[in-house]
């Protein structure tokens, strides 16, 4: 997958002024952004966060995820460092569509983990592509960075794209009733890496 640069501007946010680089990704026929603070191609490692479309999580308040409080947490580290990015894909549904995501749940809620209601619907568990972060680097001179996640998969698709991993900044947020069975699934049966809570 690629995209291509369309156009930049300002993005004043709860958590400062970002500057918002619109991508046209014409195969996936998508708009994606990345959210940028500072001057991130100086050569100096990135605060960054590979971030995927969470309609629910990000936009609707959601709790049977954490999308949204990551997403939060992110601006405000980039904005309490004065620099980093948030490269905001839209996959939503771990690409699988927001439709498909609501089918997903409503297995869910018939007993069903995030991992096997994909797989009812015939689906992979994790359908995400994440090459078309190269193009979005190259544009920005990102070439290193320090990458909030608990996914060491995304850790390995940054690496694959030619981009130094050189930390993983642990990006936990509390567990509800809600979200519960879905975290300890990401960390049972897709390899997060979460820390004990007390
Ligand atoms: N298919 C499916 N997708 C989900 C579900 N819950 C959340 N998502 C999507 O999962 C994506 C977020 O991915 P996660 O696996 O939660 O976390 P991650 O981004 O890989 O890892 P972190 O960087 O640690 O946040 C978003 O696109 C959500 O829409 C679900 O139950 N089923
Ligand atoms: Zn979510």
């Amino acid at each position: 997958m690629t995209a291509r640069y369309v156009e930049s501007s300002r993005l004043p946010t709860a958590w400062g002024e970002f500057e918002m680089h619109g991508f046209e990704d014409a195969e996936g026929n998508k708009e994606h952004v990345v959210l940028t603070m500072g001057d991130v191609g100086n050569g100096e490692p990135v605060l960054a966060r590979v971030h995927s479309e969470c309609l629910t999580g990000d936009a609707l308040f959601s709790m049977r995820c954490d999308c949204g409080m990551q997403l939060h947490a992110a601006m405000k580290a980039i904005s309490e460092e004065g620099r980093g990015a948030i490269f905001y894909l839209r996959q939503e549904g771990r690409g699988i569509g927001l439709l498909n995501k609501i089918k997903a749940y409503k297995l869910q809620d018939a007993g069903a983990d995030t991992v096997e209601a994909n797989e009812q619907l015939g689906f992979g568990p994790d359908m995400r592509d994440y090459s078309l972060l190269k193009p979005m680097l190259e544009h920005l001179k990102i070439k290193s960075v320090r990458l909030m996640t608990n996914n060491p998969r995304k850790v390995a698709a940054l690496e694959e794209q030619g981009v130094d991993v050189v930390e993983r900044i642990a990006l936990q947020t509390a567990s509800n009733p809600h979200n519960e069975k879905y975290l300890s699934t990401k960390a049972g049966k897709l390899g997060h890496m979460f820390e004990a809570q007390g």
